[in-house]
């Protein structure tokens, strides 16, 4: 009979230093994008102060006015004016009227829409990758790659807009068929995490988009900027094809926002990605009023590996699935279950894998791991570390904090 050892390695390379947004007002010269190293990011339509509401045109919102941090280097990088319940109404009010407009254009010609969307963000991948290795702390070209995962989907987009299916059933009244016709369902709602802001409201967005809605996007509240530069290009793509803009709307907010879209029964669908917790209550409170929900929430993936594995492979898929994105993803590899005739073997391997992993700042070529996102996130790793000491476990690689900042 198959054994398999049950035993855990807990061997994450250790932290580099991040810390959450915050409320505090910085003098506009201490902001990274104000330094000439950061003038890129101007390129993007980011500014020093920047609204945090769109419902057609650029509203600062009512909410509090928070500053996005750097996590590799916990610098202030540029200050968003948040949306706020007070907000929240006129945004779906335009978003509904943008709705009755768009639904009625043929399907093919909103396909040419996501197509112009794709080619923009084309345009914009490196330097909206780079800006997320600014915000969230992914290295640059997983922050790229997030973005070639929107173009991917908006192109899947395009070809669907050619063929959205729709079957004839026969009729036993002679001369008559039923068909199948699909319609738009209205206003579709995407709630987003931290960790993949631009990639997570693409897949939902151009889908969407495609199908007839109007889209809001309220985005987790630390990454409010790779949220502004990404709504810039679909409502330049809007504005060049005279569409009303507030097809792609965003409220920039916290859980209140969030929380209202999930019991608001104009929102037609709520697409809530996030959290298993926070998943569950939006759940809830969508089919507390029968509406349309779609969840993706977070994962406690296992690699099983039998005794006749390719160990090679085995060290190489385990260590991109567990240090890519800081191990912060929803498909991160949290538990690896080896037979115990290729443990010892496996561990070394890892091991050796995990020392030639570069730690450091998350826009400089050749870092392999950045900074964990927030300081939650390092407190989460800290505890799931002593728990793991608690419990018996050993840790093999790293364990530990390590505080590093880069200029
Ligand atoms: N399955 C998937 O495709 C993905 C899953 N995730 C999961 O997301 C999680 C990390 O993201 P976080 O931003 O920390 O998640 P989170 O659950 O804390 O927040 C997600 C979003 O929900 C909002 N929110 C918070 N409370 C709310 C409420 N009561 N009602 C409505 N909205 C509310 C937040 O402001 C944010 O926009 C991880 O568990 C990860 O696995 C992330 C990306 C993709
Ligand atoms: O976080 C979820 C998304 C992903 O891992 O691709």
């Amino acid at each position: 009979m198959l054994k398999l050892s049950k035993r855990s390695v807990i061997n994450q390379v250790k932290y580099v230093t991040a810390c959450q947004f915050s409320t505090t007002k910085k003098l506009s010269s201490d902001l990274l994008i104000d330094q000439p190293k950061y003038e890129w990011l101007k390129e993007l339509g980011l500014n020093a102060d920047n609204d945090g509401v769109f419902d057609g045109s650029w509203r600062p919102g009512s909410g509090p006015v928070v500053t996005s941090l750097c996590p590799s280097n916990n610098e202030p990088i540029a200050r968003i004016a948040t949306g706020a319940l007070s907000d929240y109404q006129g945004v779906v009010n335009n978003a509904k009227e943008a709705w009755k407009v768009w639904a009625d254009i043929p399907a093919p010609q909103r396909g040419e829409i996501v197509r112009q969307i794709g080619h923009a963000l084309r345009e914009k991948k490196t330097l909206l990758g780079n800006l997320e290795a600014l915000e969230v702390g992914k290295i640059a070209v997983e922050g790229a790659g997030e973005v070639q995962e929107f173009i991917d989907v908006c192109d899947y987009a395009v070809g669907l807009s050619r063929m959205i299916p729709g079957m004839v059933f026969p009729s036993e009244r002679p001369g008559h068929a039923l068909i199948e016709n699909w319609n738009p369902v209205g206003l579709v709602g995407v709630i987003t995490a931290f960790n993949f802001p631009i990639a997570v409201y693409g897949w939902n967005t151009a889908i969407a988009l495609t199908c007839g809605n109007s889209v809001l996007w309220k985005p987790a509240p630390t990454v409010n900027l790779s949220t502004i530069a990404t709504q810039k290009i679909m409502e330049s793509v809007l504005r060049e094809n005279d569409l009303p803009p507030a097809i792609c709307s965003l409220i920039c907010g916290g859980a209140d926002v969030g929380s209202e879209m999930a019991d608001d029964t104009r929102v037609d669908l709520l697409s809530f990605t996030g959290s298993t917790a926070v998943g569950q209550k939006v759940g809830v409170a969508v089919q507390q009023r029968f509406g349309r929900k779609i969840l993706e929430l977070g994962g406690n993936n296992a690699i099983i590996v039998m005794e006749d594995g390719d160990l090679d492979m085995v060290v190489r898929s385990t260590l991109f699935a567990s240090v890519g994105t800081q191990g912060q993803r929803c498909t991160t590899a949290r538990r690896l279950i080896l037979h115990e005739s290729i443990y010892d073997n496996v561990l070394e391997r890892l091991k050796k894998a995990y020392a030639q992993v570069r730690v450091g700042d998350a826009l400089e070529e050749g870092t392999i791991y950045g900074p964990l996102h927030s300081k939650a996130g390092v407190d989460l790793y800290c505890a799931t570390v002593n728990e793991a000491k608690r419990m018996g476990g050993k840790i093999e690689v790293g364990g530990n904090v390590r505080r590093l900042l880069y200029g």
